[in-house]
């Protein structure tokens, strides 16, 4: 079975998959990271792989930018093609003077300017969480690996170009890490299907020192993030 935005067939995603907002960077993950890597889906240029990596299926798939387009991807791969366990790995802006570019930001929670969550909630504020074990499984990983993760509340935004000025004060006087544009939706949508969620990120702006990545790095490079949600996509507890 196809849906109107992944031609995939209903068997071709793994289990767990990968979700980058570009979906260059899910092209770039498959061929570079995955062994027997195969397009699976390319509808609107939004593309998705299998393959596997320390011999364990896993896949990914590019969900666009904002909450409306991963929403829409995440609710399609968990309902019609049966994904249990999604990662976000994304680019983010950092909000607090201790965290800089390449740094990773494991986000335990996402507050949010949108109202995508509104909607599902009666207009109520839902706390938009990571699933408690990719996180701590996330966290171990880290540790093996000897890497720097920050853990904490991000901010998901319907504003990459965001009208309040003061915002990165703002957000970092809460003690928020970083923004960016994605895991607010993705946790409510994980846990309204049961699924679990997690969102990897890397520091792609420093929104305090004004320092930026690249387009081609924000697509070619982050891999710090990359080889930590790969082991935690394939750890054998998952
Ligand atoms: O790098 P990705 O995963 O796309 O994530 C971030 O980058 C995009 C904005 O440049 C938004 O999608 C934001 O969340
Ligand atoms: O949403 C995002 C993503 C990367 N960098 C930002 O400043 N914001």
């Amino acid at each position: 079975m196809t849906t109107p935005h992944i031609q995939a067939k209903s068997d071709q995603f793994a289990e767990t998959c990968l979700l980058p907002g570009d979906p260059l960077r899910a092209k770039f993950i498959a061929e570079n990271y995955l062994q027997r890597a195969e397009c699976i889906t390319s509808t609107r240029n939004m593309l998705g792989y299998s393959g596997f990596y320390n011999q364990r299926p896993v896949s990914v798939m590019g969900t666009g930018m904002g909450m409306p387009s991963c929403m829409l991807y995440a609710e399609e791969l968990i309902k019609d093609y049966g994904v249990k366990r999604l990662i976000r790995v994304g680019s983010c802006g950092s909000t607090d003077p201790e965290i800089g570019l390449n740094d990773i930001v494991l986000a335990a929670g996402a507050s949010t300017d949108s109202n995508a969550n509104r909607h599902q909630f009666n207009g109520y504020d839902y706390a938009a969480i990571a699933d408690f074990d990719l996180l701590s499984g996330a966290v171990d990983v880290a540790k093996q690996q000897k890497k720097t993760v920050k853990v904490g509340n991000v901010f998901s935004t319907d504003s990459f170009y965001h009208p309040n000025r003061k915002l990165t004060a703002m957000l970092n006087r809460l003690h928020i890490l970083a923004v960016e544009m994605e895991a607010a939706g993705l946790y409510s949508v994980a846990a309204r299907h049961r699924a679990r969620a997690l969102a990897i990120l890397t520091v792609s702006d420093d929104l305090i020192t004004q320092q930026h990545l690249s387009g081609d790095e924000r697509e070619r490079s982050f891999d710090t993030m990359i080889t930590l949600a790969l082991a935690v996509a394939t750890d054998s507890d998952g």
